[in-house]
């Protein structure tokens, strides 16, 4: 059967339309808000979510994802808690969310019983940024068996041939790291972005979608036209909720972003 993520790129694909792939912090400021602000997102035109598991030392992450994850732990949010979230959004929340995690608490659960878990709760995907390729490969049958499409990263320095195997070993979408360093806005993306969508759509059929710092319309309508299926738009929009009142940011962002996209 064809996964939740594939048939959203392949609808995605078919109307001409780039995705917008929201990322956010579970239990930033507490559970409540992310609950709501993902129905929000929903509404405003996300088509994927990309759902965070606060973790203590989030080394991929800049200030801003930092604070976030800081928060939801100071709010008590557990791994238990975001799943059990996420299953009381069953039927309400229909797009496809892919679970964020390091691999910490992936590993202490392990793997088996981490991604039954995940997919009983109705995840659709998992990404897991610190887990080696060897290691990955060896979960990415664990996830499928439980119904889960693990997917991989490809980073501006990855040589050529370990990128035709993180390409091929990718299920859902390729995750594209815009740049070297970790998570958080930018002033201008990396004009090199425009090749590396292109070599990775060469090496074969799965969707790729490009993430870090994207701040805002301009640089997701840039990885649009450099012929990107997704945006992934995380600090700018977790900013934002810090900002003001996080629901209405997050979906008055998100307008804003999908109307961008889809002009
Ligand atoms: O925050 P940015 O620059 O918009 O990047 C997306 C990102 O937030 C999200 O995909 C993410 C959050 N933490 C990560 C750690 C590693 C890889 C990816 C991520």
């Amino acid at each position: 059967m064809k996964s939740a993520i594939s048939s959203c790129f392949e609808r995605l694909r078919a109307e001409g339309r780039c995705a917008l792939m929201p990322f956010l912090t579970a239990g930033d400021p507490n559970l409540a808000t992310t609950r709501a602000a993902l129905l929000a997102l929903q509404e405003a035109g996300a088509d994927l979510v990309e759902l965070g598991i606060p973790y203590s030392d989030p080394l991929a992450d800049g200030p801003v994802i930092q604070a976030a994850a800081g928060r939801a732990l100071a709010a008590g949010t557990t791994l238990a808690g975001v799943l059990e979230l996420l299953s009381s959004l069953k039927g309400e929340l229909e797009l496809p969310v892919v679970l964020f995690t390091y691999s910490n608490p992936l590993l202490n659960c392990g793997m088996e019983s981490f991604c039954q878990q995940a997919a009983a709760a109705g995840a659709a995907g998992l990404l897991v940024p610190d887990l080696p390729l060897e290691e990955a490969e060896r979960l990415s049958p664990i996830a499928a068996a439980a119904g889960l499409d693990l997917v991989l990263l490809v980073a501006p320095t990855t040589p050529p041939q370990r990128m035709a195997r993180i390409v091929a070993a990718s299920r859902g979408f390729t995750y594209l790291v815009s740049v070297t360093g970790v998570t958080g806005e930018r002033s201008q993306m990396e004009t090199r972005v425009a090749g590396l969508v292109q070599q990775i759509k060469a090496l074969g059929p799965t969707p790729v979608a490009v993430g870090f710092g994207i701040s805002g319309v301009e640089q997701a309508v840039q990885v649009r036209d450099w012929g990107a299926d997704g945006a992934i738009v995380g600090s700018a929009l977790v900013k934002r909720m810090a900002l003001a009142e996080p629901v209405a940011a997050a979906q008055q962002f998100c307008s804003e972003l999908r109307t961008a996209l889809d002009s």
